[in-house]
C-alpha cells in the first residue's frame, strides 16, 4: 500500500493513537423548589409568605490527578446531586453536592453533544419533548407547561390557572426567563465543543464541566402590594447535561523524537520487546509504539520478552570504530536478576514544518509530551546531523513552548557507516586513523551545539553503544521519579 495513502489515512485520525477511552454522561444536579409556605404562630394566625428557596443543584467537576493510570472505574453517568426544596419559615434548601470525576494525567476530554436548556415557552421544544403534545388542546398544553414551572399550594392548582394575579405573575416570568433563556442558549451555541487537554494535575479548584440548575423562587418573591397571598413559587432549573469523551494520552517513560529515516523504529526494536516496523523511507511508523526494557541490577537489559543479550561484543566493536572507550566490565550472570522497567516510545517521524501541517503535523507529540525524557535521534551519517538536531527542537517548541526542555540525550545513529573499518577491508592505518578522526569530529560537533544535552553514538542496527543509552535513560528517568516524590512536579 502506498506509503502516500496511509499518511494522509493516519492525518485523517489527527495522529491520535490512545490507550484508553470512555464514553461518559454527565448531568449537574436539578435545582431544588421553591415553597408556597405562609408564616403562622399565635400572634400572627394568618401571617406573611415565608416559603424559602430551592437550593441550587451540585456542579460536575472534573480533576486530573497524578497516580492514576487508568481510565477504568470512572462511572459512566455521573450526576450532581439534586438542590434541596425550600421549606416554611425562609428556609432556603440545601445546595446539592458537586460531583468530582477524578482522572488520570494526561486524559483528554471532548464534547461529544451538550443537552438543551428547555424553555417551557417554546411549543417547538416542548413538542419535542412530548410526543403527544400536538394531540394536546391548548388548555392541556398550558398544564403541562406550568407543570415544569409552578408549584402551587396544596390543592390550588386549579384556582391558581384561573386566578388573574397569578396569571399576571406568569405573564411576568415569562417575560423574564424569555430575555434570560434566550441569553443562555445564544452562550450555548456560541460556546465551542469543549475540548480539556489535562496534561497537567489540576491545580487549586476542579474544572467546573456542567454547572446545577438554579434553586426555584419561594412564593415571598411573588408578594407585593397587589399579591398579600401568593400560592405559588417556582420551580427549581435542569442542570446542565453533556455527553463526554474521554481518552488517556499513551504514556511512556522516554519518548524517541528524530526525522523520518534516522532509526527510530531499529532502537526501540534493539532495546525493548517491540516489533516496530523498520524500513528504508520516510513514515514506516504511523502510529505511536510503545517497548519495554528490562533493567539489570549490573546495569546492563534486555528485551522483556528475550533471553538478555551480552553488549560487550557490541561495545567492543564501537571501541574499534573510536567511537567508545574500550569496555572494562565484565558481566556475571547473576548480576542478571531485574531491577526494573523502562517504557520507550517510538514516532513517527518529525518534519521540518510540522508545525505547519506538513507530513503528519504534529498532533502525535501528544503522546510524548508527557514522557518523562525525551530522545533526539538523529543519523550521524547524514552531512549535517547538527541541522536536523535544529528541526525536532523547533518543532517540539512550535507544538508546545518548553517541549524541548524535556530532551535529554541525543542518540547519533548509524555510526557504523562512518566506520573505520569496511565490511572485508582491512584499512591501512593511516586511513582508518583519519575516519575515526572524522567521525569524531562529527560528535563533537553535535555535541557543541547541542545546548549541554548528552550525546550518544551508537549503531541501533548493530546493536552497539546501547549501554550507555539505557544506563542514562535510567538516570533521567529516576530523577524524573524522585522529583515527583519530593513533590515539585506535582500539585
Ligand atoms: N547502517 C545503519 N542503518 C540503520 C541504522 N538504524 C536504522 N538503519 C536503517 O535506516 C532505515 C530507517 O530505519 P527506521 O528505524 O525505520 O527509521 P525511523 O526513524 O523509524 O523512520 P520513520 O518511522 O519513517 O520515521 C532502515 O533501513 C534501517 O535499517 C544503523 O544504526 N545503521
Ligand atoms: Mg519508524
Amino acid at each position: 500500500m502506498g506509503v502516500k495513502r496511509r499518511v494522509d489515512e493516519k492525518r485523517r485520525q489527527g495522529g491520535r493513537t490512545f490507550l484508553d477511552h470512555l464514553l461518559i454522561d454527565v448531568r449537574a444536579g436539578h435545582g431544588g423548589d421553591g415553597s408556597v409556605a405562609f408564616f403562622r404562630d399565635v400572634h400572627q394566625p394568618n401571617g406573611p409568605p415565608s416559603g424559602g428557596n430551592g437550593g441550587a443543584g451540585g456542579d460536575v467537576l472534573i480533576r486530573a490527578v497524578p497516580g492514576m493510570t487508568s481510565l477504568s472505574g470512572i462511572a459512566q453517568l455521573l450526576k450532581g446531586e439534586r438542590g434541596g426544596h425550600g421549606s416554611g419559615k425562609w428556609r432556603h434548601g440545601k445546595r446539592g453536592q458537586d460531583v468530582i470525576i477524578k482522572v488520570p494525567v494526561g486524559t483528554v476530554v471532548r464534547e461529544v453533544s451538550r443537552g438543551k436548556v428547555i424553555n417551557p415557552w417554546d411549543d417547538g421544544m416542548l413538542a419535542a419533548e412530548y410526543p403527544e403534545w400536538a394531540a394536546l388542546t391548548p388548555e392541556e398544553q398550558d398544564k403541562l407547561r406550568r407543570k415544569r414551572v409552578w408549584v402551587h399550594y396544596p390543592q390550588k392548582e386549579d384556582d391558581n390557572a384561573k386566578d388573574e394575579l397569578f396569571l399576571n405573575a406568569e405573564a411576568q416570568l415569562r417575560k423574564e426567563m424569555k430575555a434570560q433563556l434566550w441569553r443562555e442558549r445564544k452562550e450555548q451555541e456560541e460556546r465551542p465543543a469543549l475540548e480539556l487537554d489535562l496534561s497537567e494535575p489540576t491545580v487549586g479548584d476542579s474544572i467546573v464541566l456542567a454547572r446545577g440548575g438554579k434553586g426555584g423562587l419561594g412564593n415571598p418573591y411573588f408578594a407585593n402590594t397587589e399579591v398579600r397571598k401568593p400560592m405559588w413559587a417556582t420551580k427549581g432549573k435542569e442542570g446542565e447535561s453533556m455527553r463526554l469523551f474521554l481518552e488517556l494520552k499513551l504514556l511512556a517513560d522516554v519518548g524517541l523524537v528524530g526525522l523520518p529515516n534516522a532509526g527510530k523504529s531499529t532502537l526501540l526494536r534493539a532495546l525493548t520487546n517491540a516489533r516496530a516496523e523498520v524500513a528504508g523511507y520516510a513514515f514506516t511508523t504511523l502510529n505511536p509504539q510503545i517497548g519495554t526494557v528490562q533493567l539489570f541490577h549490573d546495569g546492563g537489559f534486555g528485551p522483556t520478552d528475550s533471553r538478555p543479550i551480552t553488549h560487550s561484543q557490541d561495545e567492543r566493536e564501537l571501541a574499534d570504530l573510536g567511537l567508545l572507550p574500550p569496555p572494562t566490565r565484565t558481566i556475571h550472570a547473576w548480576d542478571r536478576s531485574e531491577q526494573g522497567r523502562l517504557t520507550i516510545c517510538d514516532n513517527p517521524g518529525l518534519l521540518h514544518r510540522a508545525s505547519e501541517d506538513v507530513g503528519l503535523g504534529h498532533t502525535f507529540l501528544r503522546s510524548v509530551e508527557r514522557a518523562r525524557a525525551l530522545v533526539y535521534v538523529v543519523d550521524l551519517s547524514s552531512p549535517a546531523p547538527w541541522d536536523d538536531l535544529y528541526v525536532l527542537k523547533h518543532e517540539l517548541e512550535a507544538y508546545r513552548p518548553g517541549l524541548s526542555d524535556q530532551a535529554r540525550l541525543i542518540v547519533a545513529n548509524k555510526a557504523d557507516l562512518l566506520g573505520a573499518r569496511e565490511e572485508g577491508v582491512e584499512l591501512d592505518p593511516e586511513e582508518r586513523h583519519e575516519k575515526e578522526r572524522e567521525a569524531w569530529e562529527k560528535v563533537q560537533r553535535l555535541e557543541d551545539l547541542s545546548g549541554g544535552l548528552d550525546v550518544v553514538p551508537v549503531s541501533a542496527k548493530f546493536r552497539m553503544g546501547l549501554n550507555r543509552v539505557v544506563a542514562l535513560l535510567r538516570e533521567y528517568v529516576a530523577e524524573s521519579k524522585e522529583k515527583d516524590e519530593s513533590g515539585t512536579n506535582v500539585l
